[in-house]
Parts: structure tokens; C-alpha cells; sequence
């Protein structure tokens, strides 16, 4: 579809940890009683903050190398099982949306847009928190960190979910606060949203997004630019 010469986007792509839902503190806390359990010194907030965003093997991985030394193989994979087992049981204790993310993206369903999520957490936990705090019915799609052989920064994560539900790239925007979603959106060739408020946002920063937005009141805005006319 082109509008003055232009694709217009309708099709927005977000991210799920640090750009819909602050699910921080949930994961910190999974990975720090994964910590102790291990004999391991804890981290801070602010830290394990650095850590997310390449799913959750890389998760416990950069929690382990930066408390002494990740174990390797079997013993690593016995970890990441057991990080997710505790993780399970506090997907939602202090993870919420953050502030205007539901209101704002309702809005923007009932302008047309399609909503979809590409996260690199696993699928379950994902949807599973979607559910809880009721974000769940604006998503036409979601694509997990194992829902293909591939995840973010591989553009295909993107491409592939956007033709699971029969949309263009042409017609889409990525909504990410990692890096790995700008890297993703630019090898997929659409436009990228930065997460001002996210977690990987110094990094993500430096793969050059298409713009960035501070809160989800600016969301609309922005969106609405991308599609005005180019100037001349
Ligand atoms: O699980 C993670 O590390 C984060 O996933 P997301 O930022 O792609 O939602
Ligand atoms: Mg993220």
C-alpha cells in the first residue's frame, strides 16, 4: 500500500522486556535466587538490566560470567532449565506495562494499526504475561525467542512473523529499547522506534535507530510522522 509515494506502515512490531512490560525486578530477582543457590554473589537492578534482551540462556550466562565464571555444557543447561523453573513461578509478581503502553497501543489498534510482539524471551512465558496483565488482546501474533531457529538481531525472527500474519515489510515499524531490535529492523529494512525508558538503550543507541521516543504518549506521534508525506 503507498500513500504520496510512500509505504504506509500499519503493521507495528514490539518488543516485549523493556519496551511493553518492565519486567525487570521478575527477572532479577529469578536470576539472582538462581545466584544463590549456586554460592554466587548477587547483582543489582541496574545490572542484571544490562543483561537482558538476548533471551534468557544469554541471561544467566552474563549472570554467571559476572559473578565468577559461567560453567560450561551440561552444567550451564541444568542452570538456564532451573532459571526458567524459578522464573516461572514470578513471571508477573512485580512485572507490569509500563505507564500508557495499554491505552496508547488500544488507540493505535483503533486507527488500524496491527499489533504484534517479537520478543526473545521464550514463547510461553511471554504470551503467559501478555495474559496477566491483560495486553494480551491487542496482539494479533507472538513470536518468541524459540518459536523459530532464529531470534533478534537475525532479521529473519521479524520477517518470518510478519509473513505468518500475511503483512509486508513495507508496511512495518520495530518498537524496541535493545539492540538487537534495531540490528533486526535494519536487516529487515524497516524503520526502527527506540525505547528511550528500556534497558539496552546505550547500546541500541549505536545500531542507529530511525528515531526514539521517552514514553508511550509519544508513540502516536511518531507513528503519524513516519507516515506523512515527505517534504518537496
Ligand atoms: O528475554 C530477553 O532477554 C528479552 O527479550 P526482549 O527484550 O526481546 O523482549
Ligand atoms: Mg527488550
Amino acid at each position: 500500500m503507498h500513500v504520496n509515494g510512500q509505504s504506509h506502515r500499519n503493521t507495528l512490531i514490539c518488543d516485549l522486556d523493556g519496551t511493553l512490560v518492565d519486567s525487570a525486578p521478575d527477572l532479577a530477582g529469578a536470576l539472582i535466587t538462581l545466584l544463590a543457590e549456586a554460592g554466587r554473589d548477587g547483582l543489582s537492578l541496574a545490572q542484571v538490566k544490562s543483561m537482558i534482551g538476548d533471551g534468557v540462556a544469554k541471561l544467566v550466562e552474563r549472570g554467571f560470567t559476572a559473578t565468577g565464571g559461567c560453567p560450561d555444557s551440561s552444567a550451564f543447561e541444568a542452570l538456564v532449565t532451573r532459571f526458567i523453573e524459578i522464573y516461572n513461578t514470578r513471571l508477573v509478581v512485580e512485572t507490569r506495562p509500563y505507564p500508557g503502553a495499554l491505552e496508547t497501543l488500544t488507540g493505535l489498534k483503533e486507527q488500524g494499526w496491527r499489533l504484534i510482539v517479537c520478543t526473545n524471551k521464550p514463547e510461553t512465558p511471554s504470551r503467559e504475561i501478555l495474559q496477566a496483565l491483560e495486553l494480551a488482546p491487542l496482539f494479533e501474533a507472538v513470536a518468541g525467542g524459540d518459536s523459530y531457529p532464529f531470534r533478534k538481531p537475525d532479521p529473519r525472527h521479524i520477517l518470518t512473523l510478519l509473513e505468518g500474519i500475511k503483512a509486508s515489510p513495507q508496511n512495518a515499524v520495530m518498537f524496541g529499547d535493545g539492540p538487537a531490535d534495531i540490528g533486526a529492523a535494519r536487516g529487515a529494512g524497516i524503520p526502527s522506534l527506540l525505547a528511550g525508558f528500556g534497558y539496552g538503550v546505550t547500546a541500541a543507541e549505536k545500531e542507529g535507530p530511525d528515531h526514539r521516543i521517552e514514553d508511550f504518549s509519544a508513540l502516536p506521534k511518531v507513528l503519524m510522522a513516519l507516515n506523512a508525506s515527505a517534504p518537496g
